[in-house]
C-alpha cells in the first residue's frame, strides 16, 4: 500500500472517531449475580484524548471501566458480555494474556497504593516481573523515566530507598501512576484519582494528565463536573447503567442533547 492511502485512511479513520481508535466497546452488559449494573454500552476510546465518565453515584461508571481491563474477573459474581477490543483484538477473546492485558491498559486507583516497598521497587517490581530490564542500569534507566514522566522524580530522586507509603497522597498518587507507566502502557484507567487528594495534589494530577494526554490513552472516572471539564476533551455521561450521552466535553458541558445529561450537569441531580 502507498504512503498516500495509508495516510487516506488514517485520515478516515481519524475522521470518524475523532481521533485514532484505540479500544472499543460493543452492547456490553455487565451483571453482579442477577443484578445488572451496565446496559448495552457502547463506546470508543482515542488515543489523542482524554475520556472522562460523569455520573451519579452507582450509575456503572467503574464497573464500566473495570471492563477495560478486565478488573472485574476477580469479582466473583461479575460477568461481562458484549465485545470489547483493543487496537481491535477482543480483550474477552481466549487467547488473551490477562497479565499482559493489564500491563498495556494500566489502572490507577481512588485510593493510593503504593506497595509497602521502596519508592525504587515500587516502579521496577512490575517491569522485572514482565522482564523489561536485563540488567540493573536498564531498571534504573526505567525507574528515572516513569518517576520522571509522574512527575514525580525531582521530589523523589534522592530518596528512592524510602518506602512509597511515607509520601504525602499525592505523591503516592504519582508514585502509582509511575507505577502503571513503568510497564509501559498504552491505555491508562483512572477511577477517580483524586478524590483522596487535597486542591493542590489534585492540580498537580490534572496537570498531569495534560502532559500524559496523547502519549497514552486516558480514561478518568470522575465525580467532579468541573475536573471532567477540565482535562477531558471526550466525556461519556452514565445513569442508571446506561450510557446517555458521549461526545466532545465541550458539546457535553455546554450543548448536551439528552435532558437527563442536561439535568446532571446542572445539578438537578447527583
Ligand atoms: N462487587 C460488586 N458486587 C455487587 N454489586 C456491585 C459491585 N460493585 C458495584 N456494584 C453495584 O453496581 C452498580 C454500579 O456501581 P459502580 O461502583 O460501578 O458505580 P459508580 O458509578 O462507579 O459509583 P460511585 O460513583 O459511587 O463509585 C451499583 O449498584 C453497585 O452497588
Amino acid at each position: 500500500m502507498t504512503e498516500t492511502s495509508l495516510n487516506d485512511r488514517a485520515d478516515k479513520q481519524q475522521a470518524a472517531h475523532g481521533g485514532t481508535l484505540k479500544m472499543t466497546a460493543r452492547d456490553v452488559d455487565v451483571f453482579y449475580g442477577t443484578k445488572q449494573a451496565i446496559k448495552n454500552v457502547s463506546i470508543d476510546v482515542t488515543q489523542e484524548n482524554v475520556t472522562a465518565f460523569i455520573g451519579p453515584s452507582g450509575c456503572g461508571k467503574s464497573t464500566f471501566l473495570r471492563t477495560l481491563n478486565r478488573m472485574n474477573d476477580t469479582v466473583a459474581s461479575a460477568r461481562v458480555t458484549g465485545d470489547i477490543t483493543l487496537d481491535g483484538k477482543d480483550i474477552y477473546g481466549a487467547d488473551m494474556d490477562v497479565v499482559q492485558l493489564r500491563a498495556r491498559v494500566g489502572m490507577v486507583f481512588q485510593k493510593p497504593n503504593p506497595f509497602p516497598k521502596s519508592i525504587y521497587e515500587n516502579v521496577a517490581y512490575g517491569p522485572r516481573i514482565h522482564g523489561l530490564a536485563s540488567a540493573k542500569p536498564d531498571m534504573d534507566a526505567i525507574v528515572e523515566k516513569s518517576l520522571r514522566r509522574a512527575g514525580l522524580w525531582e521530589e523523589v530522586k534522592d530518596r528512592l530507598t524510602d518506602s512509597g507509603t511515607a509520601l504525602s497522597g499525592g505523591q503516592q498518587q504519582r508514585l502509582c501512576i509511575a507505577r502503571a507507566i513503568a510497564v509501559d502502557p498504552e491505555v491508562i484507567l483512572m477511577d477517580e484519582p483524586c478524590s483522596a487528594l487535597d486542591p493542590i495534589a489534585t492540580a498537580k494530577i490534572e496537570e498531569l494528565i495534560h502532559e500524559l494526554r496523547g502519549r497514552y490513552a486516558i480514561v478518568i472516572v470522575t465525580h467532579n463536573m468541573q475536573q471532567a471539564a477540565r482535562v477531558s476533551q471526550k466525556t461519556a455521561f452514565f445513569h442508571l447503567g446506561t450510557l446517555v450521552e458521549y461526545g466532545d466535553t465541550s458539546d457535553i458541558f455546554t450543548n448536551p442533547r439528552q435532558t437527563r445529561t442536561k439535568d446532571y450537569i446542572t445539578g438537578r441531580y447527583g
